[in-house]
């Protein structure tokens, strides 16, 4: 495509050189740039990619998207205000605008992003609507899984995926928006018809600083939806937002769109009630404006319930019909690493969460007190390199609620691990009763050697990941194997 139709978008820019050359792709990063690709400079958080724009050239980069204009690079230069908003509307021209051809779900919230867009696939799908995911446990379409780098990745990945969507025939993407995409524009280029709220609680504030600004990031997903209600279908858009949740105004206060609320409040537009919770899922009777119906899932615990209200919500705009809706959430197989039971045929129950906020923790945790009929094992560690805030909020709500809380590593990145833990530690009173291994694999054996019959182990804050960062390295980790192989070990020594 040339130059000049890519920056047709752009209200604001300036450029010097040859708006006609041809750009095949656009890389932010020197290293992955391509012959005829356009480079865009990011001032980073680490380091200036202003500075790598010399090496991007070298590797065949026809034109560089700017914040300053770099002198003696014989290229044409867009000068913009903001590299990383630019480059998502750029991408979105590049790729032909994908979201624009597709009916798009964005999630956002602190918990519960992956499992919601997981259900809302998983009840598309089910009723004949061909839908692709984006999120944290990689992308997804059809029978074919992408890995990913982050939850949401960088506006390139993201409208590169959603074209590969469309091209194989979806009519839905669905995807986690997270605050740090919202913040950097890596969405600025999607067309969202529906976005969603799950909650927000503490997480992030490293990069946002205070819950304020993390709530005014996650509202720039509503502030965007356009108010074309009453259009035709494929124009409708909605915001669909927890009303139980206390921040719930600042994102419908954000959006002209139509909204549509979902809670166990008497007032929620999607009401669920008459729930039953047991270790085998839940069930719950659910009112709408217009009808009330039941529902089974076989997700556990009551913030799942939250997590299937706000995917009814979005499937009743969508017009999917209620008995399609109820046979989706019966068979819906749950989320990997969310809630996974590891069962080796031990008389105690292992759980594989991810929870990693103080108040993912605290609901999970909650959740399996209500049916665990001896004592709740929890190990748990948090992330290095992330908000230290959430550390001794977690390591007390572990304390809280389990009866044995094992402290451990999650993943250190470039922290020392031993320190982290003694973040965790400082919010612990006097003579509080624990373990502390900084060994994660030493941890999750000692979990598993300890329970007893009828005991609960809660391994928290990895889920799915099948890694552990360790310095800049990454190693070969995954909770589910590791309990599996203790429990097997378990199993050899020990006749219950
Ligand atoms: C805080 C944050 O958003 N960091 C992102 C950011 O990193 P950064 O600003 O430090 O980048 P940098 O290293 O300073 O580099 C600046 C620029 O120079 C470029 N560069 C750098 C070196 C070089 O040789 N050549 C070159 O061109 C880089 O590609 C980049 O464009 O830009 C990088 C490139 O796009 C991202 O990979 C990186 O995300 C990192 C991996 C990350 O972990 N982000 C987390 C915090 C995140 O985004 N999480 C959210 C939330 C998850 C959730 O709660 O759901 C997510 O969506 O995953
Ligand atoms: N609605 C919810 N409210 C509170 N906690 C939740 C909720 N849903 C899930 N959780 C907890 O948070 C953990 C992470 O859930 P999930 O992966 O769905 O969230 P997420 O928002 O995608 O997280 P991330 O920010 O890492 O992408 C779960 O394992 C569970 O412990
Ligand atoms: N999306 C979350 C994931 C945290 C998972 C936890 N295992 C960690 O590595 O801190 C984040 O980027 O903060
Ligand atoms: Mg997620």
């Amino acid at each position: 495509m040339r130059l000049r139709e890519l920056l047709q978008p752009l209200i604001s820019y300036e450029l010097e050189g040859n708006r006609d050359v041809d750009v095949v792709g656009i890389e932010a990063d020197s290293r992955r740039v391509e012959p005829g690709f356009l480079f865009v400079a990011v001032p980073g958080f680490t380091v200036d990619g202003h500075d790598f724009a010399q090496q991007a050239v070298d590797k065949g980069a026809v034109a560089l998207l700017v914040e300053r204009r770099l002198p003696a690079l014989d290229v044409p230069q867009v000068v913009v205000p903001n590299t990383l908003f630019a480059s998502a509307i750029l991408a979105d021209v590049l790729y032909r605008h994908p979201s624009q051809h597709l009916r798009m779900v964005g999630v956002t919230g602190t918990n519960g992003k992956t499992t919601v867009t997981h259900i809302i696939r998983h009840i598309f799908e089910s009723a004949g609507r061909p839908t692709g995911l984006l999120g944290t446990v990689g992308g997804v379409i059809g029978d074919e899984t992408f890995a990913v780098a982050n939850t949401t990745p960088h506006a390139v990945e993201v409208q590169g995926f959603l074209r590969k969507v469309l091209e194989k025939g979806c009519t839905h993407g669905v995807m986690e928006v997270s605050s740090h995409a919202l913040v950097e524009g890596r969405v600025a280029g999607v067309d969202y018809d529906i976005a969603v709220f799950t909650n927000l609680s503490q997480d992030h504030l490293d990069f946002h600083g205070t819950m304020d600004a993390y709530a005014r990031a996650k509202a720039l997903l509503f502030a965007r939806l356009g108010n074309t209600y009453g259009d035709t279908l494929n124009n409708c858009k909605y915001a669909i937002v927890n009303l139980d949740d206390e921040y719930a105004s600042i994102l419908t206060e954000a959006t002209v769109a139509p909204v549509l609320t979902y809670g166990l409040a008497e007032a929620a537009n999607v009401r669920a009630s008459n729930l039953v919770l047991t270790h085998e899922g839940a069930s719950m009777t659910v009112t709408t404006p217009s009808e009330t119906f039941d529902v089974k899932t076989g997700l556990i615990g009551r913030f799942n319930v939250y997590n299937t209200l706000a995917a009814i919500a979005v499937a009743l705009v969508e017009q999917i019909p209620v008995s399609s809706i109820q046979s989706a959430l019966a068979t819906y197989p749950g989320v990997p690493g969310r809630c996974e039971r590891v069962d080796e045929g031990q008389p105690f129950g292992v759980f594989v969460d991810y929870a990693h906020t103080p108040d993912g923790l605290e609901n999970v945790l909650l959740s399996i007190r209500e049916f665990a009929k001896g004592r709740v094992i929890c190990v748990v560690g948090c992330g290095g390199d992330r908000d230290k805030t959430k550390r001794p909020l977690m390591a007390q709500t572990a304390l809280k609620l389990s009866d044995s809380a094992i402290f451990t590593s999650d993943n250190p990145r470039t922290e020392d691990p031993e320190s982290i833990l003694d973040d965790m530690e400082a919010g612990l009173p006097e003579g509080a009763v624990y373990r502390r291994l900084v060994d994660r694999r030493e941890a999750i054996r000692a979990a598993i050697f300890d329970a007893q019959a009828n005991d609960v182990v809660v391994i928290a804050g990895k889920g799915h990941e099948d890694y552990q960062i360790l310095g800049r390295t990454k190693i070969h980790f995954d909770d589910r194997e590791e309990a599996r192989q203790a429990l097997r070990a378990r199993l050899s020594e020990t006749s219950f």
